[in-house]
């Protein structure tokens, strides 16, 4: 196996355990859930249920959130959509090892940009990377304006709010969309059962 790079003279180093060892030894097939959706609309709340879930099963996850990566591994970076889209792909690389490692690998991000969802989704074998699209009504995130930062964008205190003066593109194509049920929300567990009987019809959750 050989991966691009902009550095010359360095090599795969492949090791006889592999992938499908780590994954007997779990009795889980490692994957990446994707979670993208606007901020507001619960891909944390949904990440949280979601693992809690998976571990009163017996089943080993890991939860990365775009909130808390960028106070380490993404610090660096701010909002543009250059940075946007280094945030996304480094989440990714991310992701990928987690996944490799047999863990159920559960990304939260707004990740805005179709195109930087796909280049994740590129990196791992196709059925491995879970699309989950947090479908829910801009007027409902912002009325639930969590962290106050719907009401500081429209005051134009923030620039480039996702939502508010920043895109969010909709995936076309992703395998789960939670969205209002008759105009309610559905709950946590709810959201999380939906994400949960996907991983075990698709057979993610033994080996
Ligand atoms: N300009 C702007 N646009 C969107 N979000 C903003 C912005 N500035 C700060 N925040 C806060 O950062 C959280 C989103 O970080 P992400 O890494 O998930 O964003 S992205 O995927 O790179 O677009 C997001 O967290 P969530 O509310 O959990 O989505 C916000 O709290
Ligand atoms: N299914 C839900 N039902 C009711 N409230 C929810 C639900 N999901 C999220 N919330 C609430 O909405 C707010 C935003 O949720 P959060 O998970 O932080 O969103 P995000 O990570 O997308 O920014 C929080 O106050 C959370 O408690």
């Amino acid at each position: 196996m050989s991966t691009l790079s902009n550095a010359t003279n360095i090599f795969w180093q492949d090791c006889q355990l592999g992938k499908p060892e780590r994954q007997k030894l779990l009795n889980q097939k490692g994957c990446v859930v994707w979670i993208t959706g606007l901020s507001g609309s619960g891909k944390s709340t949904l990440a949280c249920s979601l693992s809690s879930e998976l571990h009163s099963r017996g089943k080993l996850s890991y939860i990365l959130d775009g909130d808390n990566l960028r106070h380490g591994l993404n610090k660096d970076l701010g909002f543009k959509p250059e940075d946007r889209t280094e945030n996304i792909r480094r989440t990714g690389e991310v992701a990928k090892l987690f996944a490799d490692a047999g863990l159920i690998c559960v990304a939260s991000l707004i990740s805005p940009y179709r195109r930087d969802r796909d280049t994740c989704r590129a990196m791992l074998p196709d059925a491995n990377f879970i699309e989950v699209y947090m479908n829910m009504p801009l007027s409902l995130c912002e009325a639930r304006d969590p962290k106050g930062l719907y009401k500081l964008a429209r005051a134009g205190k923030i620039k480039g709010f996702t939502g508010i003066d920043d895109p969010y593109e909709p995936p076309l194509n992703c395998e789960i969309e939670i969205k209002e049920d008759d105009g309610d929300c559905p709950t946590p567990k709810v959201m999380a059962g939906q994400v949960v009987t996907y991983l075990e019809e698709k057979g993610f959750l033994e080996c």
